[in-house]
């Protein structure tokens, strides 16, 4: 391994009133682990009810005067807040490969893609805007868009940085508050995010980081201050965030999991199709909401596909993500490495003629790493569990199909709608197929780049809301419409 023993994560993790913070009331403590060597990096301390209060009236106070400043004003800070992160990429994206363990060459583009994310949102700070309405007589009506007060972020492990600035960007450039817990896998990262905004001149309060897992996520959930809950995560705590959300009649943004589709057909240009179906399945060692997991090739090109895309997965490196040239590292850690070797196994005993292309299944480089080698399956067939179930791994799929109508139904047979993809050089079929798929991100020849501009999320089980594009804007503000007299009342009584 390299030399990520050295690195010293500064404590305290939690953030509140422009400043690191032991919590109030931190409850158990936890280890953090590094994911790639097994070591301890942080302890992390839970925050119960007293902390996660104190945060929230902190980004309470913040906000009043946050919503006060108009779009270009708080646009000027979020391009700032953009400029340090950018300035300070490489440091940012070695916190979150040791804390996460995906390649650093991969946590370079999530840091790209968040300062992008953040300069995206200062541009439509300034533009926000209501729409005037004439109305008869002379009168009329006008709407503002408003923020809503305090939102709050619950994040998962797999982008832990991405995924506080996609929740944060748009939050903020509308005028509101954040408080955010990470997931307790990965705490690291969000917190020099927080600092960053301090940095850039946010009023102190108007970030917060709370640390801890369920319990804290639930102080968060139930607080009354609290205006809007945006959820990153899996099914069953959606359903959950959701539950509690409805005692307090908050919005909710979920963003979960899926099962996607990529349908490949035998008009596509093979090499694009092939990069495609490893763009879809192997970045952050397949631990991607979005991937098209459910690899569909015309049967026409099955074995030439196959062949392909065998020699190119055993060509991924794989090890120390601290290296230049890995490309995939280890999962997030122990407990789950075992849940996707369990799919894996199960996955051999339903079918006994899956295509192995290649497997190195456990430790790619010490005893306490959770590395594990991409693997293909091939013949897979629409029922088996690998097929249906969402695993977080490296591990492609392979599904032979014969007609496009035959496809698409396919396709959709699934709880999940977040992604789909369709590759084919024929430009009537691809928008049929896209128009056809019940999934809310959908890509023509290519699959898994995330452009900060178009609006990502999912239909049915993988969600609602949306984060990213102008349509996120709609679900961190709200309309007030206000209606004008300019004649006098005329009374019905
Ligand atoms: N849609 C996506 O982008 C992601 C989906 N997932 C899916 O979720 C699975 C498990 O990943 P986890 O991070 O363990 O997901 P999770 O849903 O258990 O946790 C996500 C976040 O919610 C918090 N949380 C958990 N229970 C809560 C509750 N009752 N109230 C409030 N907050 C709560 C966690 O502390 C964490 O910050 C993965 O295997 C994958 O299938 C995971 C990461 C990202």
């Amino acid at each position: 391994m390299s030399t990520t023993g050295t690195f010293v994560f500064q404590q305290p993790l939690n953030y509140r009133d422009g400043a690191r913070v032991q919590p109030l009331d931190g409850g158990h403590s936890e280890d953090v682990y590094e994911p790639a060597t097994g070591r301890v990096i942080s302890k992390l301390l839970c925050s119960g009810e007293k902390e996660v209060d104190l945060a929230v009236q902190s980004a309470k106070a913040a906000f009043k005067v946050w919503s006060q400043l108009s779009g270009m004003e708080r646009s000027r800070v979020l391009l700032e807040a953009a400029r340090i992160i950018r300035e300070q990429r490489d440091e940012i994206a070695t916190l979150e490969t040791i804390n996460n363990g995906k390649s650093i060459f991969e946590a370079r583009v999530d840091i790209d893609i968040s300062w992008q994310c953040l300069e995206y949102y200062a541009g439509l700070a300034g533009s926000l805007a209501g729409e005037h309405i004439q109305l008869p007589g002379g009168s009329f009506g006008y709407t503002r868009r408003e923020p809503l007060g305090v939102c709050v972020g619950i994040g998962a492990w797999n982008y832990p940085f991405q995924i506080a600035c996609w929740k944060s960007a748009p939050a903020l450039a509308c005028g509101n508050a954040m408080v955010f817990k990470p997931s307790p896998f990965t705490p690291i990262s969000v917190v020099r995010l927080a600092e960053i905004f301090t940095e850039a001149g946010v009023p102190k309060g108007l970030f917060n980081v709370v640390q801890g897992g369920v319990a804290t996520g639930q102080f968060l959930c139930h607080h009354p201050d609290v205006a809007k809950i945006s959820f990153t995560g899996s099914v069953p705590t959606g359903v959950k965030i959701m539950e509690m959300a409805a005692k307090g009649i908050k919005p909710v943004t979920l963003e979960l999991g899926g099962k996607s589709p990529l349908i490949i057909f035998s008009d596509s240009v093979l090499e694009n199709a092939v990069n495609g179906a490893l763009m879809a399945n192997f970045l952050t060692q397949g631990e991607v909401c979005c991937n098209g997991t459910r690899v569909f090739v015309q049967r026409e090109i099955l074995d030439a596909f196959t062949k392909e895309v065998v020699k190119r997965t055993q060509k991924i490196k794989v090890g120390d993500p601290l290296l230049e040239d890995t490309r995939m590292g280890a999962l997030i850690n122990r407990p789950h490495l075992d849940r996707v070797q369990g799919f894996i196994k199960q996955a051999k005993e339903q079918v006994g003629k899956v295509v192995w292309a290649s497997e190195c299944g456990g430790p790619a480089s010490s005893s306490s790493s959770s590395s594990l080698c991409a693997l293909l399956l091939g013949n897979c067939t629409d029922d088996m569990t690998c097929v249906k179930e969402e695993i977080f791994g490296p591990v492609m799929s392979i599904l032979p199909f014969d007609t496009e109508e035959e496809v698409v139904e396919r396709a959709n047979n699934t709880k999940f709608g977040l992604a789909g993809g369709v590759f084919t050089r024929d430009i009537q079929k691809a928008h049929r197929v896209v128009a056809a798929l019940k999934a809310g991100m959908c890509f023509i020849n290519n699959y898994n780049i995330s452009p900060v501009e178009l609006p990502f999320g999912g239909y049915k089980s993988s969600g609602f809301g949306r984060e990213n594009g102008r349509a996120a804007i709609e679900y961190y503000s709200q309309l007030k419409t206000v209606c004008v007299e300019m004649g006098d009342v005329e009374s019905v009584f």
